[in-house]
């Protein structure tokens, strides 16, 4: 199941040594069920904490926020986290990694590690299911904190600058899998991402933060995204992709 977001007057200030520091908003946003938003924006802007206040890790100063049709107070399994740093146990193998939500879950043991080969075999990692995280090479680690937050099967998955420490070629991998990944499960998605590249090649919606207060100044639906006959490649070379990263660009430089 996926559901959407709303995020409804949300601001948020942080409390330091004599006084408040306004860091977000007002933002007023409606992510509906299925959309992969792409959101970007200068370096303190405002985007890890919006994401954090969606993913319940911190309270707002004001406004509110509601997943499907409940208000958030605090994390909850109803969304999956992916950070840029893989967070896997590594002293447990792949497999018990990603089966580790359902085992919390009460998931039976045949059917827990059913769900993680699924989910494994989904991220291109089927042949990795014994390893160590530490075995991994980045690329792949992140692919398995991907498939451990599918297999908790959230309705909204948060990811923050999830590709940011890999190598280029990997990067441009992974955001290939990611697409077929959506198009496959039709999660909602919000990714946050530094590459306008990225965001323009992934999102079937862009957002751009401007800073101090962060709000939303660019909106956008990205033409090609529906057009699932459209190779990776194809996309990245389309008159219409140079154009829409052209505006997310100036909207950042704005
Ligand atoms: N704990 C804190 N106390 C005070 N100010 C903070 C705190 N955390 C973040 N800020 C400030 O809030 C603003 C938004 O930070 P945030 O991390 O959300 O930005 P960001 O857009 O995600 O940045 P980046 O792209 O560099 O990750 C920044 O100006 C930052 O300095």
């Amino acid at each position: 199941m996926s559901r959407g977001i709303t995020v409804a007057g949300l601001e948020h200030a942080f409390r330091v040594r004599g006084g408040a520091v306004p860091a977000l908003g007002p933002i007023d946003l409606d992510i509906a069920a299925g959309e992969l938003v792409t959101l970007a924006g200068p370096s303190g802007c405002g985007k890890t904490t919006l994401l954090r206040m969606i993913a319940g890790f911190a309270a707002p100063s004001q406004g509110e926020v509601v997943v499907g049709d409940a208000a958030v107070r605090r994390p909850g399994p109803d969304r999956g986290v992916v950070f840029q740093q893989p967070t896997l146990y590594p002293w447990l193998d792949v497999r018990r990694n990603v089966a580790l939500g359902p085992k919390l879950r009460g998931v039976g043991k045949a059917e827990r590690l059913a769900v993680a080969d699924r989910y494994l075999a989904l991220v291109g990692l089927a042949d990795a299911a014994d390893r160590r995280p530490y075995e991994l090479s980045g690329g792949m680690q992140q692919r398995a904190q991907i498939a451990r937050v599918l297999a908790g099967d959230p309705e909204v998955v948060l990811m923050d600058e999830p590709y940011g420490a890999l190598d280029a070629l990997t990067r441009e991998r992974l955001q290939n899998e990611l697409l077929t990944l959506w198009r496959e499960t039709g999660k909602t998605i919000l990714f946050i991402t530094h590459s306008v590249d990225e965001a323009v090649f992934l999102g079937s919606r862009v957002l751009v933060m401007s800073p101090r207060p962060g709000r939303i100044v660019l909106d956008e639906q990205v033409p090609f995204s529906s057009d699932a006959t459209l190779a990776p490649d194809e996309i990245r070379a389309l008159p219409t992709f140079a154009a829409t990263t052209a505006r997310v660009r100036a909207a950042i430089a704005h």
